[in-house]
């Protein structure tokens, strides 16, 4: 099995920049050497409005395809591309860039989350995103409210961090309890401290050409990084999106059309779902069904992108559970070329781009380069 995430030194060719008439040069370099004018880039997803201008930069070279690998039972079988390995690898040089800013001026990125009620889930998620900024020396914050606080509590602790300078970075665990606006709370997150992308600026931002939104939401960066360090070209390929929620589903339908896909978005309403997603090269499923995409909605080669995290009982696991993606993982492995896995696909690259805005974040607050 072809496993994606152990970077191989591969040629590409970077994107051409054109700023007000001046053309810089295509530069061929490594993908493990990329690096920008001051230092270490840690993302190789381009900034969007590069992407604005498909007619001074060829597309990406490094469109390989993947060829189905076969099994001993002569069966093809995708390549699994490794979140889990690629997240490390970004938060490596997260942490790297850390040390250097706190080196340079003496100071560290912060996160603030929110977090309101008992929910486990919600619990584990905060506990997990806490260890993965200590990892890197991100300093965090966390603001825990009873389930039945009202709105205005949440929006005095969300103003305190909107002026506290330690921190540049604010996240309100979702789902929120159904008596509290979630609307109204991203309207006075600070747009600057907006790491989750969730700012109704942000998102329009994200979805009009020629626009730069501050943040882009995490888990849709992060299977766009994904897609791009595998080498899948997204230019003029047809993508479907299975889910339209505020913060997955849209702003991945939005990511990627300003990387020029031609993209169906496919919710409950959607009639024959599986004739849509048939024709599709890239899949995204974020429906959170477990096990709704199966292999015979699949075209053969099309590469799986499954955000779906679904907890199924199982009293064989440690917890009494185990995770599941909205694919049908055992018979999509069998049609897709590429197919990220659940556990260890998207979720840790939603993570590591969490720590990238917040670094992001900080960077600009201190105007640090
Ligand atoms: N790995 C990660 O980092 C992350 C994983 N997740 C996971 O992704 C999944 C989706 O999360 P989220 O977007 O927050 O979920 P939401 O429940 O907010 O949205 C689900 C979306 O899927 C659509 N949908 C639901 N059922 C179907 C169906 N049978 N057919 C077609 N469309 C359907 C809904 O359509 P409609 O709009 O019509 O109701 C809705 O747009 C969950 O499993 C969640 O746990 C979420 C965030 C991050
Ligand atoms: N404001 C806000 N922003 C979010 O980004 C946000 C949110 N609220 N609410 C909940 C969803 C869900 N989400 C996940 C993050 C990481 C994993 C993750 O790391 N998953 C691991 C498994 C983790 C485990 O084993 O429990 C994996 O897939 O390998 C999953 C899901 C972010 N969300």
């Amino acid at each position: 099995m072809t496993m994606i995430g152990n970077l191989t030194r591969r040629t590409v060719v970077s994107w051409q920049k054109k700023a007000l008439g001046q053309r810089i040069p295509l530069t061929t370099m490594t993908q493990n050497t990329l690096k920008d004018d001051h230092g270490c880039q840690i993302l190789m997803s381009p900034s969007l409005v590069s992407l604005d201008l498909p007619d001074v930069w060829p597309p990406n070279s490094t469109d390989f395809r993947f060829r189905l690998a076969k099994t001993q039972s002569n069966e093809h079988i995708a390549a699994v591309i490794n979140g889990q390995l690629i997240a490390e690898e970004i938060r490596s040089r997260i942490a790297s860039e850390v040390r250097r800013m706190e080196e340079f001026i003496g100071k560290v990125p912060g996160l603030a989350v929110i977090v309101v009620g008992q929910r486990r889930d919600s619990q584990t998620y905060v506990r997990n995103k806490i260890i993965a900024c200590e990892e890197v020396g991100i300093m965090s914050k966390v603001t825990k409210l009873p389930d039945d606080c009202t709105e205005d509590e949440i929006l005095t602790a969300l103003s305190g961090f909107n002026v506290d300078p330690s921190v540049h970075g604010i996240l309100v665990q979702l789902p929120l309890p159904r008596h509290l606006d979630v609307g109204r709370i991203s309207d006075v997150l600070s747009l600057e401290k907006d790491v989750d992308g969730f700012h109704p600026l942000n998102i329009g931002n994200l979805a009009m050409r020629g626009r730069e939104p501050l943040f882009i939401p995490c888990t849709p960066k992060g299977c766009i990084e994904l897609l791009i360090r595998s080498g899948i070209e997204i230019m003029g390929k047809k993508a479907v999106v299975i889910g339209r929620s505020n913060i997955v589903g849209l702003p991945a339908s939005l990511l990627l059309q300003r990387h020029h896909a031609t993209v169906s978005a496919v919710h409950v309403f959607t009639k024959n779902p599986e004739h849509i997603t048939h024709d599709a090269d890239i899949v995204i499923a974020a429906a959170g069904v477990p096990n709704l995409v199966r292999g015979n909605w699949l075209k053969p080669g099309a590469v799986v992108v499954d955000v779906g995290t679904n907890p199924i009982e199982d009293p064989s696991c440690e917890h009494g559970y185990r995770l599941i993606g909205d694919v049908c993982y055992d018979e999509a492995v069998r049609v897709a070329s590429a197919i990220t896995p659940v556990p260890g696909g998207v979720g840790p690259m939603t993570i590591a781009m969490l720590l990238s805005n917040t670094l992001d974040a900080a960077k600009r607050a201190y105007n640090f380069t």
